[in-house]
């Protein structure tokens, strides 16, 4: 069956995908990538709950130090995107930039093989009509992960395997038990890793931004209060605002030039339309005329109907059939044809 690394975070599902491969007959090597000091999924306890797998199934298990990488990849990239007023999404670029390639890439330097495998719900099938290889929605649709892997490559993809794809969490708990496995009872990650490892993640960025005191403001700029920093918002936020007002008030935008933090009623964090760059195509070549399809601008987000109309530049513009609320700059749009993700890239902005 050959060689697989398995990336271990010390979590349940990284933990089965490895013991069903090695019960396949794969020759499986563990790998964990030392992301950050303090404890935690990814961090040290993650790291002896994996060695303690790899000892289980009698197999190798390589850490590979990449606090570095996650460092410059992960936080910097948090930071400077909540500076700049934008809501940054962290783990489709963790597992681009941090994960899949860095995993692919030491698989194939230092052990020898091509193929890497996760615990991520996801699906990945080759379509012989386009020669591509396609990224699918999970079985388990409360577990699909998909939204968060649209940015991998057709290298990447070609060399992974996604062995939960097919099954439910629940599935996933029961072959832990027959396994025996010490991590079958673990308590699923609720949030962020980074977040598991801060508290919360206003106590993550105040350890990286200062505190800077502007105002808050509605629409026609009159002045309704104050705010400790603008990294403490987000588009479409109601709870925390702390302003009486007769009717519910939402963040609709966040400018970091003049320090401020505009808001205003339901019907003004609604936008027909939005723009997205770095978009990445997966399962089809970069389209050159508007498409129908369906798109995820959260990852809690159903998927709605949307007119994708292809720009210069890796950019999209994407026309919503109904408006949607809260369209966030820095998080993901995610376009699925069905089950299929088409592509996806970053909202970097919504027309007024
Ligand atoms: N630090 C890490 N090193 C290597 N692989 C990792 C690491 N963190 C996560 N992964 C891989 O990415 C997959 C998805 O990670 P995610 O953080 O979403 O955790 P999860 O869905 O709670 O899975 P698990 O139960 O395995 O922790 C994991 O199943 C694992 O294969």
């Amino acid at each position: 069956m050959g060689k697989v690394v398995v990336g271990l975070s010390g979590g349940v599902d990284s933990s089965v995908a490895a013991a069903a491969l090695h019960a396949q007959g794969y020759d499986v090597i563990g790998l964990t990538l030392w992301l950050m000091k303090g404890k935690g999924q990814c961090c040290s306890e993650g790291m002896v709950d994996a060695a303690f797998i790899c000892e289980q199934l009698g197999v190798p298990h390589h850490i590979v130090d990449s606090r570095e990488l996650f460092q410059k990849e992960i936080i910097d990239y948090l930071v400077s995107g909540y500076e700049a007023g934008i809501t940054p999404l962290p783990c489709s670029q963790c597992n681009k930039a941090v994960k899949f390639s860095p995993m692919l890439h030491y698989a194939r330097e230092t052990l020898e093989t091509d193929t890497i495998a996760t615990g991520h719900y996801a699906r990945i099938r080759f379509s012989p009509e386009n020669n591509r290889y396609q990224l699918l929605r999970a079985v388990d649709k409360n577990k699909d992960q998909s939204y968060f892997l649209y940015d991998l490559t057709q290298d990447v993809l070609r060399g992974t395997l996604f062995p939960l794809g097919e099954q439910t969490k629940a599935e996933t708990r029961r072959i832990a038990q027959e396994f025996g496995l010490k991590t079958a009872d673990k308590p699923d990650s609720q949030d962020l890793c980074l977040i598991e490892a801060h508290g919360t993640m206003r106590s993550f960025l105040d350890k990286y931004i200062a505190v800077s005191e502007g105002d808050i403001v509605d629409l026609d700029g009159k002045v309704l209060g104050k705010h400790s920093g603008i990294h403490h918002y987000t588009i479409g936020q109601r709870k925390g605002i702390g302003i009486a007002a007769a009717e519910p008030l939402y963040v609709v935008k966040l400018d970091p030039v003049m320090n401020r933090v505009i808001v205003g009623n339901r019907a003004s964090a609604v936008s027909a339309d939005c723009l997205v760059g770095r978009m990445n195509w997966v399962s089809i070549a970069e389209p050159t005329t508007p498409i129908r399809a369906q798109v995820q601008v959260r990852y809690r987000s159903p998927a709605v109907p949307v007119n994708v109309i292809p720009l210069e530049n890796e950019q999209v513009k994407l026309v919503f059939d109904e408006p949607q609320f809260s369209i966030t700059p820095g998080q993901a749009a995610v376009i699925y044809e069905g089950e299929i993700v088409l592509g996806g890239g970053i909202i970097s902005g919504v027309t007024p």
